[in-house]
């Protein structure tokens, strides 16, 4: 069989620190990857040159993972279709979506600024449709939900429906900054079609590292759920935080925020998902452990409480909520000033879900989603993160 050639549509935080785990694993693995990676990237100046020659000459991602040597079998190509040409395996790693500022809208303390929000898959997938090999396969690294007429669908099945090929999600207790410096960590890969994905993805061990432990599960849907929900949570983590609220009171609200997130998975999506992609497991389900790496450190559900612990204690989510509270200013004015181009998904996430569950009438079964939502777009006190009435 020809080597796999391998696409990574995305270059930002995370799409960089997979790019140097990809690259690495396309190298080594030569008789299953081609040796070129190629890394779309979204084409912006940094000091007056294009990112991608800085990338490629640099072999680092100034603006968005600097600081890490990329493997030099990493090549940024600006142009989506160039970057995917005759790639049979597609990682995608985007941002669900974006959010900009113009106009008028609230933070806590009073009206500042109308964000407008994008949802840029949809664009890439159409961009991409019609040129893309019937025998290729993808995988979402992307931690949202896609929304559209407030319905909701996974973004495994848009790019499945889009492009036509399989697509696998991966998610996991896995800060970038973290994973590029090669700190010990775990993820999930949830999957329809286990023993394919399980034999692409993580049998010739293009994501696999000994610092960044793979297993395949087949809950998909979970998978995801969890990637996308805990990002809300995250942010009313954020919340305790500005209001010097202390360990106990996070720890509740990561405990609620962990029953809504599977409450809504359950509710929501046609054959459910498994509690134990929340919660982990003793290792006792069958097919779920067919690729269980052999570390004894790993689990097999980093997705979930892992996840979720990890991102109320040091992701962005959390940092920018925390000064939300203590700075007085809007969501968007803050990710502009303290993420230098990179993107918060809970915010979005939190209007995205409110909307869904208010169409539906279920807001109340989901308190702390929706306080999230209400504290950042309708000007309620953070206080009331911790407040039962
Ligand atoms: N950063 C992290 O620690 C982790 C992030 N994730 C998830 O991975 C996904 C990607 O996140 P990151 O790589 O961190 O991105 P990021 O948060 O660094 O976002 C910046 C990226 O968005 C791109 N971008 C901005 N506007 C765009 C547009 N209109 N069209 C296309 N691209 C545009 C930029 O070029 C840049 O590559 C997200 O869903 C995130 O939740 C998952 C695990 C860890
Ligand atoms: O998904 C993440 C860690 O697993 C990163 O979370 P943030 O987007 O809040 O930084």
């Amino acid at each position: 069989m020809a080597p796999h050639k391998v696409s990574i549509i995305g270059s930002g935080n995370w799409g960089s620190a997979i790019a140097k785990i990809v690259g690495h694993n396309a190298r080594q693995h030569s008789d299953m990857f081609e040796e070129e990676v190629r890394m779309w990237v979204f084409e912006e100046q940094v000091d007056g040159k294009n990112l991608t020659d800085i990338i490629n000459e640099k072999h680092e991602n100034v603006k968005y993972l600097p600081g890490t040597q990329l493997p030099d079998n990493v090549v940024a190509i600006p142009d989506l279709t160039k970057a995917c040409e005759g790639a049979d395996l597609l990682i995608f790693v985007l941002p669900h979506q974006v959010s900009v500022l113009s106009g008028l809208s609230l933070s806590h303390n009073g009206p500042i600024a109308d964000p407008i929000q994008t949802q840029f898959v949809g664009k890439v997938c159409g961009d991409l449709k019609g040129k893309i090999g019937a025998n290729a396969r993808a995988i979402s690294l992307i931690k949202g939900l896609a929304f559209h007429d407030n319905n909701i669908s996974l973004f495994t099945d848009e790019i499945e429906h889009s492009l036509g090929i399989p697509t696998a999600a991966l998610s996991g207790a896995n800060i970038a900054d973290e994973v590029a410096q090669e700190k010990f960590c775990e993820t999930t890969i949830g999957s329809k079609t286990i023993e394919e994905d399980g034999d692409i993805w993580f049998k010739v061990s293009l994501f696999n590292a000994p610092y960044f432990r793979v297993n395949v599960i087949a809950d998909s849907v979970g998978v995801q759920i969890c990637g996308a929900l805990k990002n809300v949570i995250a942010v009313g983590a954020g919340f305790c935080d500005g209001l010097q609220y202390g360990n106990n009171t996070k720890a509740a609200v990561i405990r609620r925020g962990l029953l809504e997130m599977r409450k809504f998975g359950k509710a929501f999506f046609e054959g459910g998902v498994r509690t134990e992609t929340f919660f982990g497991n003793d290792r006792g389900h069958d097919i779920d452990i067919y690729f269980a790496s052999n570390s004894l450190l790993a689990s097999l559900e980093s997705c979930g409480v892992a996840d979720l612990i990890t991102t109320c204690l040091g992701g962005r989510n959390r940092k920018v909520s925390e000064k939300f509270v203590t700075a007085g200013k809007s969501i968007e004015e803050l990710e502009e000033q303290m993420l230098n181009g990179q993107k918060l998904q809970g915010t979005t996430t939190a209007k995205e879900v409110y909307d869904f569950l208010s169409v539906r009438g279920k807001t109340e079964d989901f308190p702390l989603m929706t306080c999230v939502y209400r504290i950042i777009y309708c000007g309620d006190s953070p206080e009331m993160i911790a407040k039962d009435e």
